[in-house]
């Protein structure tokens, strides 16, 4: 189904509320399910925390997690775990198409029984669950945290605990500290030097009633930078729940969007952004996302909304995504006008100041691609395609995009 913005004008408005962050809910809920004495608060709506809590509490054989990167992998090392029980772990077409021969790999190492039901390398999993034995393994870190982070969140219930050797470049470096970090608040030792992680073990009695609040979602708070970005000198939003010191590594968005002309304050559990500058029309937008990867949509649409041209390097991880996110960049930009060069990591954007305007975005069933466009509605009508993927990440978007004066009609 499709979405028709109307070229909107927005008003400032005090108090959007996002719930919390996708990556530490699906962390902390895994966590509770091996330490039941954590209390978790404001944990994320999104559709892929809501498949990653019922999976946890889900007695089935066959255990499907649709479009879920993190639920896929943080699952396949927590069922590994699970003596006794034979559990068939898939997901969305798109998902059998993600690699995961990496943590497989390491699992099995460490002494776990995970094979391939379909093709070698890719969901689903046929995971028959065992005590696992050892304590050391290797793994290829520049292909996705994921598999980092899904190793660190069992290793604690391990016998002797974990010592995991990254090896090459380590990508999305933010999202292991977040996983260590929360380890550490529900009180399990860990280390992190050089390319060494050590996590001691932790029995479940160990842990004490503890009660842990989630930040809300920075990768969400993204659409609000653009929209801001794109709207008058003046105008403000505020968003709430979120703090300076965040566990996320999209809260570099602050930074970043300040060569956009927005400055963010951060008051009493809120951010409030503003339009404080206009953007000279010759500035070039240089970023390395290697850090903070599911924000580059973003920022490349926002480049593309006020004329800029960009270059983004540190885009590595992005083609296996929800979607190729660099090709489906490249080819929704491009339709409205844009020229786009990508690369196996980069994207260019050339400045262009005439866009097309009711062009229908497709959106790759990937929640991203809908939220990352739909700012541009601000500069001209658009068109966003099978607008529901945002429930991935973000379902009531439509709605808060609503209060902020978006006009738009199925
Ligand atoms: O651990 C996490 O919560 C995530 C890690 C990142 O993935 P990669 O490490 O694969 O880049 C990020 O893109 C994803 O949305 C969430
Ligand atoms: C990449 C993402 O999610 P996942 O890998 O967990 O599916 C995302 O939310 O942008």
């Amino acid at each position: 189904m499709n979405l028709h913005l109307n070229k909107s004008v927005i008003e400032s408005k005090s108090s959007i509320q996002i719930t919390g962050s996708k990556s530490e809910s699906n962390r902390l809920l895994l966590l509770q399910a091996l330490y039941p004495s954590i209390k978790i608060e404001n944990v994320s709506n999104s559709d892929d925390s809501v498949l990653m809590s019922k999976a946890l509490a889900s007695k089935d054989q066959i255990v499907d997690i649709h479009h879920a990167g993190t639920a896929m992998r943080f699952l396949t090392a927590y069922f590994s775990t699970k003596e006794g029980r034979v559990t068939e772990l898939t997901g969305s077409k798109r998902m059998k198409e993600r690699p995961i021969a990496i943590l497989v790999d390491a699992l099995n190492q460490l002494g776990a029984d995970i094979t391939y039901k379909e093709n070698h390398g890719f969901p689903p999993l046929i995971i028959k669950g065992k005590k696992l034995t050892k304590s050391k393994v290797n793994l290829k870190a520049n292909v996705s945290s994921q598999y980092i982070s899904a190793l660190l969140l069992i290793a604690s219930t391990l016998e002797n605990g974990l010592e995991l050797t990254l090896d090459g470049e380590i990508t999305s470096v933010p999202y292991i500290k977040m996983t260590l970090s929360l380890l550490n608040q529900i009180g399990i030792k860990t280390t992190f030097e050089g390319n060494i992680i050590t996590i001691q073990p932790k029995q479940q009695s160990q842990v004490d009633l503890k009660q842990l609040t989630v930040e809300s979602d920075w990768s969400s708070a993204s659409y609000f930078y653009s929209i801001v970005a794109m709207s008058a000198l003046g105008t403000t939003i505020k968003l709430s729940s979120y703090k300076q010191d965040s566990l996320q590594g999209d809260s570099v968005l602050a930074k970043i969007y300040q060569a956009f002309g927005v400055t963010t304050t951060y008051s009493n559990n809120a951010l409030t952004l503003e339009k404080t500058k206009d953007v000279n029309q010759d500035t070039n937008i240089e970023f390395d996302l290697k850090n903070a990867p599911d924000i580059a949509q973003t920022i490349s649409v926002t480049a593309f909304g006020l004329g800029l041209s960009c270059h983004l390097t540190g885009l590595h991880t992005l083609k296996i995504k929800e979607t190729d996110r660099l090709v489906a960049l490249k080819t929704e930009i491009e339709k409205l006008g844009g020229q786009v060069a990508i690369t196996d990591n980069s994207l260019t954007l050339q400045k262009v100041t005439k866009h097309n305007a009711n062009i229908a975005i497709a959106t790759y069933n990937d929640h991203r691609m809908a939220m990352a466009f739909a700012p541009l509605a601000l500069k001209q009508d658009i068109i966003i395609q099978d607008y529901k993927v945002v429930s991935k990440s973000y379902p009531t978007f439509w709605d808060d995009l609503a209060a902020l004066g978006f006009i738009f009609s199925v």
